[in-house]
């Protein structure tokens, strides 16, 4: 799914924190029996069968599946842009519309969509100040999520200066100084080479390392992004999807990019491996 950041405002633009009273001891969502059918008759398309699985607080879920499984309709229904047509989604007694009405949600498409005619600082600033974020507060955010992106000395240059990794993580910073509870990423990287794509996990193993408030949904095609990155993976299969196997990935934490070659690592990804293959044959 490749959109335009800025096309949804209320969806994109995202966040002003809402601290519960007491700290969330259950998980931070609950995904319950979740379909969703497009069209009708004849036409309808069955993208999402009975889905169900739970996200806990400040965790990083990847959401790994073939081509047109329904991970990014998933992400859509999580992010309160389509309706579930049946079963529920539940953010602590709150529906995913109200949690995007309260700008709790960062999402970052595989294309970043950054304006060339404005700078990678003025890309940042630009949805804070759509919301009514003051100059001053929204420049503060900007240079702070630039820093923790590894882009400050480029907070001038246009985007079309940079390469694609970077712009990724104009993105990410977009995304971040709204200060959102749920980041959601739908194929970050998959634009990218696989250089730079490895690269770029590192880089965002660091970044979460650094911000372990913010619950992260991830969504990607790669068996070792989602075991690298993520604390569980939920396993899904092709259309309509539905969870195969949620994994948990108990691998510890901080994560360098060296753990790729850890037996722990290998056997995780041997595991999804042969779930998927299995689904095949
Ligand atoms: N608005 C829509 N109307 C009709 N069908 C749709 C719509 N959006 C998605 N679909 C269908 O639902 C299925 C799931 O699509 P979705 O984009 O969620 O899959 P995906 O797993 O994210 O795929 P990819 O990895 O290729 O991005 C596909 O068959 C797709 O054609």
């Amino acid at each position: 799914m490749d959109e335009p950041m800025l096309m949804q405002p209320e969806a994109e633009i995202s966040a002003t924190r809402v601290e519960s009273a007491e700290p969330a001891s259950g998980p931070v969502v609950s995904i319950t029996g979740v379909g969703k059918i497009f069209g009708t008759g004849e036409k309808a398309v069955s993208a999402l069968e009975d889905v169900s699985f739970d996200v806990q607080p400040g965790s990083f879920v990847a959401l790994l599946g073939p081509s047109g499984c329904g991970k990014s309709t998933l992400m859509r229904l999580m992010a309160g842009l389509q309706p579930v047509t049946s079963g529920s989604i539940d953010f602590e007694g709150r529906s995913p519309e109200q949690m995007r009405k309260a700008r709790e949600f960062g999402i970052v498409f595989q294309q970043p969509i950054l304006f060339d005619w404005r700078t990678v600082q003025k890309n940042v600033e630009l949805p804070l100040e759509l919301i009514g974020v003051s100059k001053a507060e929204a420049r503060a955010r900007a240079d702070e999520m630039l820093s923790l992106v590894g882009l400050q000395d480029f907070a001038t240059k246009r985007p079309w200066q940079l390469s694609g990794g970077m712009q990724q993580r104009v993105a990410i910073a977009r995304a971040l100084a709204f200060r959102p509870r749920f980041l959601m990423m739908d194929e970050p990287f998959g634009a990218l080479d696989m250089m730079t794509r490895e690269r770029m996990q590192v880089e965002l193993l660091r970044i979460w390392d650094s911000k372990p408030d913010i619950t992260v949904t991830f969504i990607t095609h790669s068996i070792s992004e989602a075991v690298l990155l993520a604390d569980r993976v939920v396993v899904m299969s092709a259309r309509p999807g539905r969870v195969m196997k949620v994994i948990d990935v108990d691998l510890e934490r901080p994560r360098f990019d060296d753990i790729r070659q850890s037996k722990e690592f290998v056997d995780i990804e041997g595991e999804i491996r042969e779930l998927i293959y299995s689904q095949e044959n």
